[in-house]
């Protein structure tokens, strides 16, 4: 792993989504870009995201992020980091070709990419970490654990590959109920795969509540936060075995494993109660926030630099005090903030974008 950047100070774009040739300036701590609804304030965090993940958080294509009616996109970020100045390009062709660079140097294998610019992203659907369905739950420790651990994604898609196999098999027994023998190997390698995918979350969600205790504490002026992983199928592997063998009728009538960590959930518990069905909007919204932010201070914990800090829209349904404190939380850190307007006092960069 390659030195951190420290923070991001000019983001390049030709033919980027709306932007012809646009360059943004931005300050090592605050940043907010003001305009009004579709001048393309969504898109400069998009463009940012990709030079950090390699991907885009609006389109698995990035040929729909070329500009209408050009032939290709480029994205140029200048960084300032401990070791001097840093550069990275990504550039992408309609024929499907990808250019990338850091510092200047072609690399072959886009894995490279990841590791030089950390960032975490709030948008304002990550209210539905706190009010959707467990999946979406799943999804953010499970992307959370991939900036910090990159290894846990051989862990993870192994688990679905056998995941997959098996439910395959389970669909092909109901047809030819001679093939259920073959089951018990299956069985054998999710059971090693779902403890070890389940461990390591559990372990993360251990940390993340430490963190985000404290957090929240101060965002909602006192109130209690909690979070807690839970697993499906027992605490070790001969439960989770036991398990899949006692389910296995109802697992060839749906055709589908029902016990493991794809059915797992985190539990988020707010002054004790579930903060799913209990929680204002506003409340689900600062949970989202605080989960955020405990995961930059994991980041932080881990890699010795903070990443950086993209939020999309976050003042929506936050009264005034959440606001400020939102703002002073995040004041040791660089963020790019999008906003249709501001109307509290502070010492941030203001990038204002169309005629406002
Ligand atoms: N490939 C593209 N080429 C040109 N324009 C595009 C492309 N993709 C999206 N756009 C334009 O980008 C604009 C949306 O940009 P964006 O979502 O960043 O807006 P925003 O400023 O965040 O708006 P809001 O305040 O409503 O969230 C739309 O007008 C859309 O038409």
């Amino acid at each position: 792993m390659g030195v951190l950047v420290l923070y991001i100070r000019e983001v390049d774009l030709k033919n980027f989504r709306n932007f012809t040739d646009y360059t943004i300036y931005l300050d090592k701590g605050t940043n907010i870009i003001l305009g009004k609804n579709a001048v393309g304030k969504t898109n400069i965090l998009e463009s940012i995201y990709l030079l950090s993940r390699g991907r885009s958080f609006k389109t698995s294509r990035l040929s729909e992020i070329i500009k209408y009616d050009e032939d290709n996109f480029f994205i140029g970020i200048k960084a300032v980091r401990s070791s001097g100045e840093f550069t990275a390009q990504f550039g992408y062709a309609q024929d499907n070709k990808k250019q990338i660079k850091i510092n200047g140097i072609e690399i072959n294998k886009q894995s490279e990419l990841l590791g030089n610019i950390y960032t975490i992203l709030f948008l304002p659907e990550d209210l539905y970490i706190v009010k959707g369905n467990p999946q979406i739950r799943r999804n953010f420790i499970d992307e959370a654990l991939l900036q910090i651990r990159p290894n846990y994604t051989y862990d993870l898609m192994r688990y679905y590959k056998v995941l997959k196999q098996r439910n395959n098999l389970l669909k092909n027994i109901a047809k030819k109920p001679s093939l259920r023998y073959t089951l018990d190997s299956w069985d054998e390698q999710i059971a090693a795969y779902g403890i070890k995918v389940a461990t390591i979350r559990a372990r993360f969600v251990e940390t993340l509540s430490r963190a985000v205790a404290d957090i929240h504490k101060n965002l909602s002026g006192g109130e209690e936060l909690e979070i807690k992983y839970l697993v499906n199928f027992g605490n070790n592997i001969d439960m989770y075995r036991e398990l899949l063998k006692s389910s296995v009728e109802k697992d060839i009538t749906y055709g589908q494993t029902t016990i493991g960590p794809h059915r797992d959930d985190i539990k988020i518990l707010l002054d004790g109660k579930a903060a799913r069905t209990f929680a204002s909007q506003g409340q689900q919204r600062t949970i989202a926030l605080s989960l955020k932010l405990a995961e930059i201070k994991i980041i932080r914990d881990n890699i010795g630099e903070s990443p950086v800090f993209l939020l999309d829209d976050v003042f929506s349904e936050l009264d005034d005090d959440r606001k400020m404190c939102v703002m002073k939380n995040i004041k040791d850190i660089q963020s790019v903030i999008t906003a249709n307007d501001i109307h509290m006092d502070g010492s941030w960069n203001v990038i204002r974008l169309g005629v406002i």
